[in-house]
């Protein structure tokens, strides 16, 4: 059951946005091509788990389709949009999210009044989302001195309260010890099971096997397979894919010569 009553004002955008649709979309910076021809297409209340090697590009994407950057060509489309503002419908949470100098709560408060929620119906929604979310115990904690886990908590619950119909996560759980990834794997399970479309990325497959519905795996900026997790796991159609849920290292290297020369090498 969604945290939100349905007599609860929702901070977000009612009709789908989704599916959101990307056509070849290349990204450069500094005249170095970074997203090379991407295109791909994302339904609704699934959740996408995006892997691939260290500068892979998965950040970038996550940033394309959330608008934090404009392609240098290709589109991004709400298909679903109709005209609505799809900005509404989305939140991201960064690897190393900011944290206002004030408290957990404050910081939520602070979310909903830049999205336009009235002062007076903000507390209903920020004591609902800390209910939620386990931060009861610290709402009233200056943000900045809580530990590594639970600013990600707050990080989540600030992007939930927004009742966003997707969300983007960055590695939600780098640099986390067991016992907090377990609790933000528990909390981006019941944000999926609210409906909300979850798109991610991360390192881990073990997480990746738990909590993906789909899977996509880039390499140099290219989506090099984008497909449901169980094929994924079980016979992916790439070899770079193949090599890397093997346990592979695997990394290029550039050839003065044939600078574009995609190289594996791998090894245990
Ligand atoms: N503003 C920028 N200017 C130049 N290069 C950039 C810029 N932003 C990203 N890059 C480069 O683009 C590549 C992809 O970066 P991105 O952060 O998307 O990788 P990633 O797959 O998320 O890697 P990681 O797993 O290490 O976080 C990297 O080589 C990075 O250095």
């Amino acid at each position: 059951m969604s945290f939100f009553s349905s007599n609860s004002p929702s901070p977000s955008s009612s009709a789908s946005v989704m599916p959101l649709q990307l056509k070849g979309i290349r990204y450069s910076a500094g005249g170095k091509p970074l997203i090379k021809d991407l295109s791909c297409q994302f339904e609704a209340g699934r959740r996408y788990v995006i892997l691939g090697p260290n500068g892979a590009g998965k950040t970038l994407l996550l940033r394309l389709c959330h608008g934090l950057l404009k392609p240098d060509s290709g589109q991004v489309n709400w298909l679903g949009a109709k005209g609505e503002n799809p900005k509404r419908a989305q939140a991201m949470v960064s690897q190393r999210s900011v944290m206002l100098r004030r408290s957990a709560y404050a910081n939520i408060d602070y979310a909903l009044s830049v999205r336009g929620v009235k002062r007076s119906l903000r507390p209903d929604l920020i004591n609902a989302v800390i209910e939620r979310t386990g931060l009861k115990r610290i709402a009233d904690k200056h943000a900045r001195v809580l530990s590594l886990g639970e600013q990600q908590r707050l990080a989540i619950a600030r992007a939930w309260v927004l009742k966003p119909q997707v969300l983007f996560l960055d590695e939600p759980t780098a640099s986390l010890d067991p016992p907090a990834t377990h609790s933000i794997e528990e909390l981006i399970g019941e944000i999926s099971a609210e409906g909300t479309t979850v798109i991610m990325t991360c390192h881990d497959l073990g997480q990746a096997k738990r909590l993906a519905t789909d899977v996509l795996f880039m390499f140099r900026g290219r989506l090099k397979e984008m497909t449901a997790a169980e094929q994924f796991f079980t016979k992916p159609e790439n070899d770079l894919a193949q090599a890397f849920i093997d346990g592979h290292l695997i990394w290029w290297k550039r050839r003065p010569e044939r600078d574009d020369v995609q190289i594996l090498e791998s090894e245990f």
